[in-house]
């Protein structure tokens, strides 16, 4: 797959708890340069709208940890969208999954994926699940509606891997993200059957494939 191919398939991203605006400009400039999309802090969503409004932008809701109220996540969707959020990458509630709250875990997805008109990718955080547990959460987020499920925040202790990507693909189109540093890195998460990329290395990723 060569640069143009594959840059629309990255979501280049800053998500780290420092992230200023000059942070996300600076992505939002490599996401135009290259034509991938952006994702990037929910307090910066209006302002780059403003400032790239060609770049496809999405944000992230109850990020990191996903344990806000549900109606928090759905209000932030909410004013995420009207920003102009064009996707929303939202985490689970993994502290009610692990107790088997299943039900409520699709209930507060489809909750939010029902209150915008934007497509909802939920980060599942692999790290933290076990292979069932990931099974779980990716049925949830196909009952919910969701259009994507992700793999990882890129804040725990592991990211993305062939075998997730291969196990979440059987549910849900997925979304493989967290230490995915490399071109060849890349491309293995789409043979396993990935369809987009979250990266904060989009750039590095992009110089590594053939032009
Ligand atoms: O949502 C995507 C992740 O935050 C990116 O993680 P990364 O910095 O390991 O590429």
């Amino acid at each position: 797959m060569d640069r143009d191919e594959l840059a629309p398939l990255i979501d280049h991203t800053v998500l780290g708890p420092e992230t200023t605006i000059d942070d996300v400009e600076a992505v939002l400039d490599d996401a135009a340069d290259y034509g991938m999309n952006a994702c990037i802090p929910p307090y910066a969503v209006g302002h780059a709208a403003d400032y790239a409004p060609e770049v496809t932008l999405a944000t992230v809701i109850g990020f990191p940890h996903g344990q806000n109220d549900p109606d928090v996540k759905r209000r932030e969707g909410v004013l995420a969208w009207k920003a102009g959020a064009d996707e929303l990458d939202v985490v689970i509630n993994v502290g009610r999954l692990e107790a088997g709250q299943l039900e409520a875990v699709a209930d507060e997805l489809a909750e939010l994926v029902a209150a915008v008109p934007i497509p909802v990718k939920v980060i599942v955080e692999t790290a933290l699940l076990t292979d069932e547990q990931k099974r779980s959460a990716c049925e949830a987020a196909r009952e919910a509606d969701a259009a994507m499920v992700k793999t990882s925040t890129g804040f725990a202790d592991g990211g993305a891997t062939v075998a997730d990507v291969e196990l979440m693909s059987e549910s849900l189109p997925v979304k493989a993200s967290g230490g995915v540093g490399s071109y060849e890195e890349a491309m293995a998460m789409l043979e396993a059957g990935a369809e987009r990329i979250g990266a904060s290395s989009g750039v590095e990723i992009l110089e590594g494939a053939p032009e």
